[in-house]
């Protein structure tokens, strides 16, 4: 089928100890559409971003990854159906040097579209940084790795997890919403979690908004800033 859903919660649950995060959250993403979560501060945008991963908490209800049901499935596996995190703290070998991580993401990749060649067209600035370690890397420079890294697994779908945060933002606006917006022309699926609620409106044509460990906006992100009482009742803005 072509339009088969990337990505499908139905109904899932999870928290902490007893006290419930996410109750019966139901979200799904079409080829090609990228969406922005919104919500403030522990309205559980993270948790579910660990329930499409089996990443973190009890999880119930049902996790659909390309079809297939992940729901207790290892993490890695859930990946290789092809979706890339983009993790909140950018997760690369802090050691190794740019160029070096690219390669890595490269060999846990499948074949396609991404090269390093590829990436560093996209991203001038890491190609220039090529050799240096990530961790003397800037934090906008970090992020590029990071969705670099992500886009050499060859992902259909990209799950990013507060990219912007900590960056300035000019470099937020370069390295999120240019990027997102120059990735949709080849279809990538994208899963954006942000607190910057107009970077996320300007880089997803959809939004949601996630409170009381609920969904209680979905639709056109046009529509969401015309809805101004659900900005200030939710987002406090
Ligand atoms: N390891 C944990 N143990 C217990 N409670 C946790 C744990 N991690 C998160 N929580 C709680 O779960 C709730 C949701 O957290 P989550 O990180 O998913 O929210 P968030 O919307 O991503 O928040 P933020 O924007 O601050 O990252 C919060 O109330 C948080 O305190």
């Amino acid at each position: 089928m072509p339009h088969e859903p990337v990505l499908a919660l139905s109904g899932v649950s999870a928290g902490y100890g007893g006290a419930a995060v996410l109750e019966h959250v139901s979200l799904v993403l079409r080829p090609g559409e990228r969406v922005a979560v919104l919500g403030r501060n522990g309205t559980g945008k993270t948790t579910l971003v660990q329930a499409v991963f089996n990443l973190g908490p009890q999880v119930g209800g049902s996790v659909q990854v390309m079809g297939r049901e992940v729901a207790g499935w290892p993490t890695y596996r859930i990946a290789r159906l092809g979706i890339a995190l983009v993790p909140q703290g950018r997760g690369a070998f802090p050691d190794l040097t740019v160029v070096e991580n690219l390669r890595l993401a490269t060999l846990r990749g499948r074949p396609g579209a991404w090269s390093l060649e590829r990436v560093f067209e996209l991203f001038p600035r890491l190609a220039e940084r090529r050799a240096t370690p990530s961790n003397a890397l800037s934090g906008g420079e970090r992020q590029m790795l990071a969705i670099g890294r992500a886009l050499l697994t060859q992902a259909s779908l990209l799950v990013l997890d507060e990219p912007s945060e900590g960056l300035a933002p000019s470099v937020a606006e370069e390295v999120i919403v240019n990027t997102l917006r120059s990735l949709a022309g080849e279809g990538k699926t994208v899963l954006l979690v942000e607190q910057n609620l107009s970077l996320a409106l300007r880089s997803c044509e959809r939004a949601v908004i996630l409170a009381g460990g609920r969904i209680v906006f979905d639709g056109a992100s046009s529509d969401l800033l015309a809805a101004g009482g659900m900005l200030a009742d939710h987002l406090g803005v």
